[in-house]
């Protein structure tokens, strides 16, 4: 028996509701396999763990993580109780960096039976490969002063290393695929590390002769994917640009609530982290209706990173189904709870077994 150690933290919000039931997909394909047995240290931590504790997670948390095969996450956030600046940097984003889980990435597709606000959806599929360790998020800056003449100053970090190592991943990814990748960038407006990023795209993009390569500037990317998502292949992008683009991503396939995420550790120290894109979602806390799609795709993408290919087709075969005969939670335009779409799509999974 193959036994797979993962560390789940469901967090906040409806990552409470939607990472308890989802487990119950993952010990159903466990079964259906026959070789493979998962096994859960789940960890409380949260904004409710923070209160009770002062910190996000124990000083001894990190090593725990670093035992685990990987990291399943829901998510982090509750504004309310702690400021979000201070829960995402004493959680989620700290496990991404100290987990060096260098790269974040996030498919979108044309799913059947997912209504797409776009009148003409076109099939579109598409993976942004989002920068994950520096950019935007930063810590370097600080605030001074205060009243009028009060200053913030965040500064943004570009390495040579985490650039190229973005991008690198982001062609070979497209040499798998369709072979095009369109780089992100903002150089007319942000004039020292977007020409960079702009001329490490280029110097990695020499290296793969046979992938084509564009590069288009946010905004008007941002208006691309809404006029024609059906274009792109694989997307590269900064942390920040990366963040804005997928939610973008999730809106044209139909709802945040199915899109998916990995955050991979490339160099093997490390465990990687599978979340869903969407936050916490406080304004449905509570109603059952949160949509457990993306949790299960970010799952998916999960089997795939452990080898277990097999698991990760079963599990998007029934979520694709569940979806086309309509077990659809409300932001999908459905009527089903989250429970009946976790039990619809275990169902699923036993009889195509
Ligand atoms: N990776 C993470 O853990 C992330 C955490 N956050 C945190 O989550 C909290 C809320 O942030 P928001 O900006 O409101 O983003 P959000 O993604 O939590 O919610 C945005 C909208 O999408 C809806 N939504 C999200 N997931 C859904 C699902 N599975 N099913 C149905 N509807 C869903 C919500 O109800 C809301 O209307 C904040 O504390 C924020 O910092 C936000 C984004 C990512
Ligand atoms: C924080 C957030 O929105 C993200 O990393 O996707
Ligand atoms: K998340
Ligand atoms: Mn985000």
């Amino acid at each position: 028996m193959n036994k797979l150690n993962l560390s789940v933290i469901p967090g906040d919000g409806i990552g409470k509701e939607v990472v308890p039931l989802t487990l119950n997909v993952l010990d159903t394909l466990a079964s259906v396999h026959g070789g493979v047995k998962f096994e859960y240290e789940k960890y409380p931590w949260s904004c409710e763990y923070y209160l009770e504790h002062g910190e996000m997670m124990p000083k001894d948390g990190m090593a725990k993580l670093h035992q685990s095969d990987a990291i399943y996450l829901g998510a982090v956030g509750n504004p309310q109780l702690v400021p979000d600046h201070i829960s995402l940097w004493g959680l989620l984003i700290k496990i991404r960096r100290e987990c060096e889980q260098v790269v974040n990435i996030r498919p979108a597709q044309y799913i059947k039976g997912v209504k797409s606000p776009l009148a003409e959806p076109n099939d579109f599929d598409f993976v942004v490969v989002r920068e994950n360790s520096e950019g935007e998020y930063s810590e370097v800056g600080g605030r001074i002063h205060s009243g009028d003449d009060e200053i913030a100053i965040q500064n943004a970090v570009f390495t040579r290393k985490a650039s190229e190592r973005t991008i690198r991943y982001a062609f070979d990814l497209a040499v798998k695929r369709s072979g095009k990748v369109t780089s992100a960038t903002k150089s007319n407006g942000i004039v020292h590390s977007m020409p960079f990023w702009d001329q490490v795209f280029k110097e990695v993009g020499t290296e793969y002769p046979n992938i084509n390569i564009e590069s288009n500037h946010i905004d008007a990317l941002c208006a691309f994917l809404v006029s024609k998502p059906h274009h792109f292949d694989v997307i590269v992008a900064s942390n920040l640009f990366g963040d804005i683009l997928t939610d973008l991503g999730a809106a044209v396939m139909g709802s945040i609530g199915i899109a998916p995420a990995a955050n991979i550790n490339l160099n093997g120290n490390y465990p990687s982290m599978f979340e869903p894109v969407h936050g916490s979602a406080p304004d449905i806390i509570g109603q059952g209706i949160a949509n457990p799609i993306g949790q299960l795709w970010t799952a998916k993408m999960m089997m795939d990173h452990l080898g277990l290919e097999e698991l990760g087709s079963l599990l998007f075969k029934a979520i694709k189904e569940t979806i086309g005969e309509g077990i659809k939670t409300k932001d999908l335009g459905g009527l089903s709870t989250t429970e009946e779409v976790i039990d619809y799509i275990n169902a699923k999974i036993l009889t195509q077994a």
